[in-house]
């Protein structure tokens, strides 16, 4: 079953790390349940039926595969994926890494029955790019330094299109989605029990191609230490008995005059997806301003600090967001206040709330509290973590190499609060070390959401959300789901403006698909809760 496109209505799909996925295979294999050779049968059976699926062509006959092979099990899965096809009636060419000495006893055990039908051929330099397809089973889950062009070479030639990776397409890390020296580009990468974060994250979708992940039968959960977002993890839908006050009311800071325009995107976010009231806190040379431009956002003026105290003795103020907008100054001097000791309101920190403190970010941090969310871009985090985002920026050594996901776990364990590091493989991370990956990425791929506003409307899509009860981490990862949702709905010629006007159609169609679920149709998918 291909998990991207499998359209489930499950909430979350656990990523598993290559140490996660080789700790349940080894649980299966010690408690009796299956043993290695069983699971590689049954991996290179996955492969193959994906192949047929993909290349229709295989079952008119006169196709030819060049299978290649590396030292570890994943050329163990290609040994047997080059005796099944062989069964099939394929041409097959197979190609060793190395020596056939040094393979461990599965993969060994698989090369003996393919040597019964075919030859093992050593490492060519090059190939002719003339088969119809050309498996990838040099490394998998193994990867654990840069690959050398001798090993990518012979694939140098062959379009893509015809490749399809085992597990991972070589040189790709499965944990990071970050390239070791050079890696291999599939059409389609099928993955066994689970996927990786490596297929989403990175550089990851642009050489996996299509990712299928096949069962082989294993059993076991991961400790669900990574999930990828595929459905809102908090309530949206508002239920019958609500008023406008049981939704909460947000609080967000403009700019002053001529600098309103994000603050306003965040308010109308924050309204949009179901907050009870929204107030834009404005300074008051920007209140005519604001008021003409805005409606269903109430105003409040908002100058400094003291009339900020002033606001929030309004204890139905539940969840603030500052940044679009706001200006640095002002932020330094009004953060403070909206993370005052006691207060205990869910805070949204997002653009100029986060550079404010560039300087000092751990000033900053010791004010935060778990009710509290950044979300910080690529540089914004960079200025607030440099080591992290330092050692994420060095080419990797050896695999697995550090991911998007260790950096923002990392950063919320520093920050003590959650993280959402921004892009197109966004990651949310509570300072537990939970984190789920928002990836727009294969058919959740939006390029035009990279549009000026679009931050200032997630941030008001958390805040919103906050108001409404939800937990910082929930808040953070479904607001982001949402917010591609949102793009998606709209597609190309989106600006910031139309996305929190594609919100009500992406709730309706969450809404049919939740009747649909109580009307019993889809009740065999069930969620797990993210603990
Ligand atoms: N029983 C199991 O554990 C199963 C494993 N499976 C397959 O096994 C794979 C994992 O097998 P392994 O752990 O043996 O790992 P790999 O087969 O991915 O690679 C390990 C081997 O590659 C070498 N290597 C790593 N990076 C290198 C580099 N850059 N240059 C040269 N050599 C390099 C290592 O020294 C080691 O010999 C999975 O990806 C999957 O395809 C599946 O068959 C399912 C069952
Ligand atoms: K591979």
């Amino acid at each position: 079953m291909s998990e991207i496109e499998s359209g489930a209505m499950k909430k979350a799909t656990e990523l598993l790390t290559a140490a996660e996925m080789r700790a349940i295979e080894t649980a299966a294999m010690d408690s009796g349940a299956v043993s290695g050779i069983e699971l590689m049968e049954r991996a290179g059976a996955a492969v193959v039926a994906a192949v047929e699926e993909g290349w229709p062509q295989l079952a008119r006959g006169a196709f030819r595969v060049v299978v290649l092979c590396g030292p570890g099990n994943n050329g163990g899965d290609g040994f047997v994926i080059a005796r099944l096809l062989r069964e099939r009636g394929c041409e097959v060419e197979l190609y060793l890494l190395g020596e056939a000495v040094g393979l461990p006893r599965d993969a060994q055990a698989n090369c003996d029955r393919w040597r019964e039908m075919g030859a093992v051929q050593p490492w060519p330099a090059k190939l002719d790019g003339q088969a119809d397809l050309y498996v990838d089973a040099v490394f998998g889950a193994g990867l654990s330094r840069p690959v050398g062009e001798r090993v990518v070479a012979p694939l140098a030639g062959v379009p893509p299109e015809r490749i399809v990776a085992v597990d991972a397409p070589t040189g790709l890390c499965m944990d990071s989605g970050r390239v070791l020296g050079s890696a291999v580009s599939a059409a389609v990468t099928v993955t066994f029990h689970a996927p990786r974060p490596g297929h989403y994250l990175a550089d990851g979708p642009a050489h996996c191609g299509r990712v299928i992940c096949s069962s082989i039968g294993l059993r076991g959960e991961g400790p669900r230490r990574a999930v990828r977002v595929d459905a809102p993890l908090v309530p949206v839908l508002k239920s019958a008995d609500g008023h406008k006050y049981s939704h909460g009311h947000a609080l967000v800071l403009s700019g002053g005059s001529g600098r309103t325009g994000a603050a306003r995107l965040t308010a109308r976010g924050a309204l949009r997806i179901g907050a009870g009231l929204v107030t834009l806190g404005v300074p008051g040379a920007a209140q005519l301003e604001v008021a003409a431009q805005s409606t269903g956002v109430m105003l409040t003026r908002v100058d400094g600090p003291e009339a900020f105290s002033k606001v929030l003795e309004d204890e139905r103020i539940n969840a603030l967001c500052l940044g679009p907008g706001l200006g640095r100054d002002r932020a330094r001097s009004l953060v403070p206040v909206a993370l005052e000791a006691g207060t205990r309101r869910a805070v949204v920190l997002d653009a100029d709330a986060l550079s404010a403190f560039a300087d000092a970010p751990d000033a900053l941090f010791a004010r935060l509290h778990p009710g509290c969310v950044l979300t910080p871009h690529g540089g914004e985090f960079a200025r607030l973590f440099p080591d992290p985002a330092k050692q994420l920026a060095e080419e990797p050594a050896r695999g697995p190499a550090l991911s998007r996901l260790d950096v923002a776990r990392a950063a919320a364990e520093r920050a003590g609060c959650t993280v959402l590091l921004k892009g197109p493989d966004t990651v949310i991370a509570r300072p537990d070390g939970m984190c789920a990956v928002n990836a727009a990425r294969y058919a959740r791929s939006v390029p035009w959401l990279a549009t000026a506003g679009a931050g200032d409307v997630l941030a008001g899509f958390i805040a919103g959300l906050m108001a409404r009860g939800a937990d910082a981490f929930g808040a953070a990862a479904t607001a982001a789901w949402l917010h591609v949702e949102c793009a998606l709905q709209f597609g190309p010629g989106l600006i910031a403006e139309d996305l929190p006007e594609s919100l009500p159609a992406v709730l309706r169609q969450l809404d049919q698909a939740a009747g649909r679920i109580r009307a019993g149709s889809a009740a065999e998918e069930s969620s797990t809760p993210l603990q």
